[in-house]
C-alpha cells in the first residue's frame, strides 16, 4: 500500500505539492490526471524517493520514504520501476542488454540475467527484438523494452509517467493493455500519470486529479466521469456539439447498471413525447461500460422528462450553448 499524508513539497519559493493525501492499494491501478505543472511528476518522484519532500509522509508497505538511508534507499528503488514517455533506452547497446542493464547493476549471475531477459521479452511481446538497437524499434516497441527493464528486478509497484503520450491512439492502447496484464497477471501496483482520459478509463479503478498542486477530486474512476466535476471538465474541455438555441439541452449519464438498456427509446414511449438526440457514446472502462446521450427538449417537456429521468435513477444535466455541461441549477438531477 502507498500512503501519502499532508505532503508538501516546493522548488524555492514556489509550492508545487500541496497537502496531498492520497491512499493506493496493494495490485490496484491508480491514475493521476492534471493540466502540465499540476505536479503529477513531482509526485511519482517523490513516491519512488528520486525527490526530497519538506512536509507530511509517504509510507510505501509500511517504509517511510523520507527515513531511508542510502543503502536501504537503493534496495527501496529496487522495488519500484518506473517508465516515461520518452522510454529512455541507451541506443548503444541491444534489447537484451537495455533489459539486463539493472540486473548487472545489482552483479546478477550470468545465467539469472539471461533467464530474466527471456522470460521478460516474451512477457511484453518482442522476443524477436532481442538483439535489435533502440534505433531500429518503433516507439511502442520501445516502450514495451523500457517496461521489460522495469520489471526486470521484480517490483512490487510500477510507476507510468505520460507512457503513451508519445504514442498514436491504437499503439497506445495495445502498451494500455500491457500494463494491464501485467497487473493482473503479475499483482505489481501501477500509478499511472496521463493526460489520455481514455488511459484513465480503460485501466484505472481510482484516480485523483490535481490542479495546481493539490488534489482536487479523487475516487473510482467511473463515478468521476458520470459526476464530471468542475476538475475534471477543467481538463475535458468543451463537447464540440452544435447545441440548438431553442428548447432545453440536456446532457444524460447512463451508469454501468442502465448503459446496456434502451433507456432513451423507452422514455420517449413510456412518456409519449418526442425530442432531438444531439449526440452520444458508449466508452469501455476497465470494469465497465458507461454511455452519455444529449437530447434537445421542449419547455414544456421539461418537468415530466426529468422526473421521469429522476424515478428511474438517470443522472442528468443541462447544458447549453455557452456553457456545455452545467450542474442541474434545479436539483434532483445530480444523483452522484
Ligand atoms: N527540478 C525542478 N526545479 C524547479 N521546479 C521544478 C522542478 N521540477 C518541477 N518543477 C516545477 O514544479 C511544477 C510541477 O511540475 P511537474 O513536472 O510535477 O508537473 P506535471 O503535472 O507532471 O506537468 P507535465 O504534465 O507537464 O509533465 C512546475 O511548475 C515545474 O516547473
Amino acid at each position: 500500500m502507498i500512503e501519502i499524508k499532508n505532503l508538501k513539497k516546493s522548488f524555492g519559493e514556489v509550492q508545487v505539492l500541496k497537502d496531498i493525501n492520497l491512499t493506493i492499494d496493494i495490485g490496484k491501478i491508480y491514475g493521476l490526471v492534471g493540466r502540465s505543472g499540476a505536479g503529477k511528476s513531482t509526485l511519482l518522484r517523490c513516491i519512488n524517493g528520486l525527490e526530497s519532500y519538506d512536509e507530511g509522509t509517504i509510507i510505501v508497505d509500511g517504509i517511510e520514504v523520507k527515513s531511508l538511508n542510502n543503502q536501504a534507499a537503493r534496495e527501496f528503488k529496487k522495488e519500484i520501476g518506473m517508465i516515461f514517455q520518452q522510454f529512455s533506452l541507451l541506443n548503444r547497446m541491444t534489447v537484451y542488454e537495455n533489459i539486463a542493464l539493472p540486473m548487472k547493476c545489482w552483479k546478477y549471475s550470468k545465467i539469472q540475467i539471461d533467464k530474466k531477459v527471456k522470460e521478460l521479452v516474451e512477457l511484453v511481446g518482442i522476443p524477436d527484438k532481442l538483439y535489435s538497437k533502440p534505433s531500429e524499434l518503433s516507439g511502442g516497441q520501445k516502450q514495451r523494452v523500457a517496461i521489460a527493464r522495469a520489471l526486470s528486478m521484480d517490483p512490487k509497484i510500477l510507476l507510468c509517467d505520460e507512457a503513451t503520450s508519445a504514442l498514436d491512439p491504437q499503439t497506445a492502447k495495445a502498451i494500455i493493455s500491457l500494463i494491464n496484464k501485467i497487473n493482473n497477471e503479475l499483482g505489481i501496483t501501477i500509478v499511472i500519470v496521463t493526460h489520455q482520459m481514455s488511459v484513465l478509463r480503460s485501466s484505472c479503478e481510482n484516480i485523483s486529479i490535481l490542479e495546481n498542486g493539490r488534489i482536487e477530486e479523487s475516487g473510482f474512476v467511473e463515478d468521476i466521469f458520470l459526476k464530471q466535476p468542475q476538475s475534471l471538465r477543467n481538463l475535458i474541455g468543451d463537447k464540440d456539439i452544435i447545441l440548438p438555441q431553442s428548447g432545453i439541452n440536456l446532457h444524460i449519464l447512463l451508469s454501468k447498471e442502465i448503459s446496456d438498456q434502451p433507456v432513451i427509446t423507452q422514455m420517449a414511449r413510456e412518456l409519449q413525447t418526442d425530442f432531438m438526440i444531439l449526440g452520444g457514446e458508449m466508452e469501455n472502462y476497465r470494469n465497465s461500460v458507461l454511455g452519455s446521450v444529449i437530447i434537445n427538449i421542449s419547455h414544456e417537456n421539461l418537468p415530466v422528462i426529468t422526473k421521469y429521468l429522476n424515478e428511474n435513477n438517470v443522472i442528468w444535466k443541462f447544458m447549453n450553448s455557452s456553457e456545455i455541461i452545467r450542474d442541474n441549477v434545479q436539483g434532483g438531477g445530480y444523483n452522484v
